[in-house]
């Protein structure tokens, strides 16, 4: 795998890729998945977003001062999954300050991944202003009503008590503030793929993740099957 992701000739590898989409579409485990497949790193921005709306609800911080001395070890914390947080994030991601201060670690982490192979960004704004210039972007979608149902397995899975209904307001409310604040916009990039996985299951999706980026890359990732 390291020989064949290693650039031709003066070409670079296909590298970041950028993910992004809707509240619960399913980019993040196919980020996760997709990074596994190709032993790249893989960054949740959302987690960020969520770290920053916790040390505000927590240590009553200014968002933007939350940002600026964000510890990363907050990003494991299982009180980031939840509604309410989610809510708080999608208020604070529409602070400029707050997205500026974010941006640096962003862009850090796509050039330079840690474990400096290459790197997978799931987001709103990967594609269009953390990393524009990414070979590869994929815009994840699905039917809201499939998204709530996903979610609301998940959340209960984790033992956080919610209903339907309230998952469903949720993901429109944030949906709908994402897509309409001023700075970077939940959007597609103009170049990003789409991929709706509404019909698809997680294995299906990774499948036609991987021939999209195989595709879009020119081969240049030298990617073996989905099931590898
Ligand atoms: N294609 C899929 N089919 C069914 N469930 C999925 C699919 N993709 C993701 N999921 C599940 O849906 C939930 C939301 O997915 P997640 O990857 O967290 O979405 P996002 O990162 O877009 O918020 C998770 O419980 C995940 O396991
Ligand atoms: N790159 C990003 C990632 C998340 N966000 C914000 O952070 C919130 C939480 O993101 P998330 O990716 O964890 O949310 P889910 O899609 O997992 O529900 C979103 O509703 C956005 O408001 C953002 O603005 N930009």
């Amino acid at each position: 795998m390291t020989e064949k992701l290693t650039p031709a000739s003066g070409r670079k590898p296909a590298t970041p890729i950028a993910i992004d989409g809707p509240a619960a579409s399913g980019k993040g485990t196919l980020a996760r998945r997709v990074a596994e497949h190709l032993g790249f790193d893989w960054l949740d921005t959302g987690l960020l977003y969520r770290a920053v709306a916790l040390s505000v609800l927590d240590r009553g911080l200014d968002p933007a001062q939350a940002a600026t001395i964000l510890n990363l070890r907050m990003l494991g914390d299982p009180r980031l999954r939840g509604d309410e947080i989610a809510q708080g994030a999608s208020k604070v991601a529409a602070i400029p300050a707050v997205r500026a201060a974010l941006l640096a670690y962003q862009r850090g982490f796509a050039e330079r991944p840690p474990g400096g192979k290459g790197a997978v960004l799931d987001g709103r704004d990967v594609g269009t202003v953390v990393c524009p210039s990414a070979p590869v972007k994929l815009f994840v979608t699905a039917d809201v009503g499939i998204r709530a149902q996903r979610r609301l397995s998940e959340l209960l899975s984790r033992g956080l008590a919610t209903t339907y209904a309230a998952v469903l307001e949720d993901l429109q409310q944030r949906d709908a503030r994402d897509s309409q604040r001023a700075v970077a916009p939940l959007r597609p990039a103009e170049d990003a793929l789409m991929l709706d996985t509404s019909a698809l299951d997680a294995d299906q999706a990774l499948a036609k993740a991987l021939d999209l980026i195989q595709q879009k890359s020119g081969g240049s990732l030298g990617m073996g099957s989905a099931s590898a």
